[in-house]
């Protein structure tokens, strides 16, 4: 039994605390304990589950794990002070905002024997499985895929890491990437951002992303993948599955507190995080050197 957490109640944080508290009958997730969850707000009773301080989550010997869904600015704090005390994590993507952070802290994990676990929900949709299942075996040409959304606030930092999971999704595809272009376009009083980078696949074909957030831009993913065999335009419509995605994310967790995930596939894992984060710092890197100022 693992005694948990939930840290930071926002739309992410709300839906773990339901799947904390209803796990899924006869799946790893029943022995997940709720314990509390952790605010810097004072509130009031979150689906039955109280507040606690984040000295007592971090102290207390029947909590063994935290599930992180604090902004994107906050994750490293926070993912550092539960490894320290010796819990495993759980934390919604991006898990930090540097490549040298990332490795840092999953070398903590390590140094502690406790699980990192990064909450990738966007591979877990059915349309991204189908999405997945008919790409298979396609030769690319080229591809594009152009996200939009509304704005973000600035705690969820730079562009091309709160955009983490459609970088993910192209290196989940078509394997590992190499950056050739990354150029952004920014309004600030108008709150627009527009983000464009290019890549070479392992077999130099390009792949596009854009990334587009504004005030009225509904959440919305384009692609335009040319096969050597065809064209897809749409994602594919597939039917909603009965377990949702963070749930199933919550069972990914608990199997691997078990020890019920394989190596191979925790390494894979690992190895594609640190990649998607590499891109993600090269392209806030590039897009500085054009501008000449940090954003
Ligand atoms: N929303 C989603 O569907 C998904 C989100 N994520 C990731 O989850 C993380 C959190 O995202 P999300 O939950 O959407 O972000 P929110 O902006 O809803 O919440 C972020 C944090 O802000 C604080 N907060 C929430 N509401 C308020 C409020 N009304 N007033 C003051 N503070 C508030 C909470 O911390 P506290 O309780 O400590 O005040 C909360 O943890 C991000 O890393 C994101 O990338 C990943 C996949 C999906
Ligand atoms: C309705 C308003 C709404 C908001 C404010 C929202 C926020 C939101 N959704 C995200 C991802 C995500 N959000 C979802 C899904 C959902 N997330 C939800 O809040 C709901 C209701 C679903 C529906 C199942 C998924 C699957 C991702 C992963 C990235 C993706 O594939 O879009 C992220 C992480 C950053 C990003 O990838 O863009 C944020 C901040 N999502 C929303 O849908």
């Amino acid at each position: 039994m693992f005694g948990t957490v939930v840290v930071g109640v926002g739309i992410a944080g709300r839906v773990r605390i339901r799947d904390l508290v209803n796990p899924l009958p006869s799946t790893a997730s029943e022995k997940m304990i709720p314990k509390g969850f952790v605010s810097r707000r004072t509130l009031e009773d979150q689906q039955g589950l109280k507040q606690i301080s984040l000295d007592d989550a971090l102290a207390r010997e029947d909590i063994h794990a935290a599930i992180i869904c604090t902004e994107n600015s906050y994750h490293e704090d926070c993912i550092r002070k539960f490894l320290e005390a010796g819990k495993h994590v759980c934390v919604e993507y991006p898990m930090a905002l540097s490549l040298d952070v990332a490795h840092d802290l999953w070398d903590l994990a390590d140094e502690k024997g406790k699980v990192l676990h990064v909450e990738h929900i966007e591979l877990l949709t059915a349309d991204y499985k189908q999405l997945k299942k008919d790409i298979q075996g396609k030769e690319l040409i080229n591809g594009t895929l152009h996200f939009t959304g509304g704005p973000l606030p600035p705690s969820f930092r730079f562009i091309s890491f709160s955009g983490i999971a459609r970088l993910t999704w192209l290196v989940d595809l078509f394997g590992e990437l190499t950056l050739t272009s990354a150029h952004l376009v920014e309004e600030k009083d108008k709150n627009y951002i527009k983000l464009n980078a290019s890549f070479h696949t392992t077999e130099n074909q390009p792949l596009t992303w854009i990334e587009e957030r504004g005030p009225g831009l509904s959440r919305c993913k384009n692609i335009n993948f040319h096969f050597t065999s065809d064209t897809m335009t749409c994602l594919p419509d597939a039917p909603r599955e009965f377990v949702g995605v963070f749930m199933q994310d919550f069972i990914i967790f608990s199997q691997k507190l078990q020890g019920q995930v394989r190596q191979e596939a925790l390494q894979g894992e690992k190895r594609r995080i640190l990649h998607c984060l590499e891109l993600a710092e090269k392209i806030q890197q590039l897009c500085e050197k054009t501008t000449g100022s940090r954003m």
